[in-house]
């Protein structure tokens, strides 16, 4: 089976009063069915410009994308795309924040609700469907954002760090469940992080990017045993990933 997401020779600018901006040069990147992949690189360099394009949601760049084999301008398919800061409305509660795209999708409320009743245990949101945001934790806010993309309709997900405004110890936790939820369902995931061992612990494979313009410096394969448990960051071989990420974002 060909790659769920192939990008090739993606190039990208801005213009912006009269200043062009390059931000990708030259990406190449593939997604399998079912794979958990990662993209890392420095600040600004244009990780979610990749994700907002593969989106449609930023056009005009050179290159060709192709989702399923079908070339991304003509493809119908729908991603679901969980933004950086993809907040939940304070005003509504979190069966009606969760439920909104799926009635902008067409989908009718009750039809939304049993779908999202369905899935709040595994989310871990259990009896919360009528609680507002300020009655939720930092995770269970994450989570239930995560439930609403996971909801969209698509067999690829795109997690613009999810993870990035966690502590430590919920961030931990977050990655042990979101690995736990994509070994149950199998989706292709595309992840973007900062973190190096957040990117080793999740990922099959990860791109390292280069400052802006982006261009791919590494593209690596994680060959860690499955189901991964936080006993794997200790290993040696953890390590030398992490040391050759370390010198290769330097
Ligand atoms: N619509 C736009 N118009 C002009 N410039 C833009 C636009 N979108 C992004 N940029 C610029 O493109 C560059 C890459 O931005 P992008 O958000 O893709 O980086 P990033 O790697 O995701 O950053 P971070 O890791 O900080 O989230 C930045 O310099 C940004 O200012």
């Amino acid at each position: 089976m060909g790659p769920k997401i192939e990008i090739s020779n993606l190039h990208k600018s801005f213009y912006r009063d009269g200043v062009t901006l390059d931000v990708l040069k030259d990406i190449n990147m593939k997604v399998y069915d079912g794979e958990f992949v990662s993209v890392i690189g420095p600040s600004g360099c244009g990780k979610s410009t990749i994700f907002n394009i593969i989106c449609n949601l930023s056009s005009g760049y050179t290159g060709n994308i192709s989702i399923d084999g079908v070339d991304l301008k003509s493809s119908k398919k729908r991603m679901a795309y969980m933004h950086q800061k993809d907040l939940l409305m304070p005003w509504k509660n979190l069966k009606d924040n969760i439920s909104l795209p799926l009635e902008i999708q067409g989908m009718d409320k009750k039809e939304a609700y049993e779908k999202i009743y369905e899935m709040l245990p595994v989310f871990g949101l259990e009896g919360f469907e009528n609680a507002y945001t300020f009655e939720l934790s930092g995770g269970m806010k994450q989570r239930a954002a995560l439930l609403r993309t996971f909801l969209i309709d698509s067999d690829i997900m795109l997690l613009d760090e999810p993870f990035g405004a966690l502590d430590a110890i919920n961030r931990d936790k977050m990655q042990l469940w979101l690995l736990s939820i994509w070994e149950k369902f199998k989706r292709s995931v595309l992840f973007i992080t900062h973190s190096i061992d957040e990117a080793i612990f999740l990922s099959d494979r990860i791109y390292v990017l280069s400052d802006r313009p982006a261009t791919v410096k590494l593209g690596l394969s994680i060959d860690i045993e499955r189901p991964r448990n936080k006993g794997h960051i200790t290993s040696s071989r953890f390590n030398e990933y992490k040391a050759l990420l370390f010198n290769t974002l330097e």
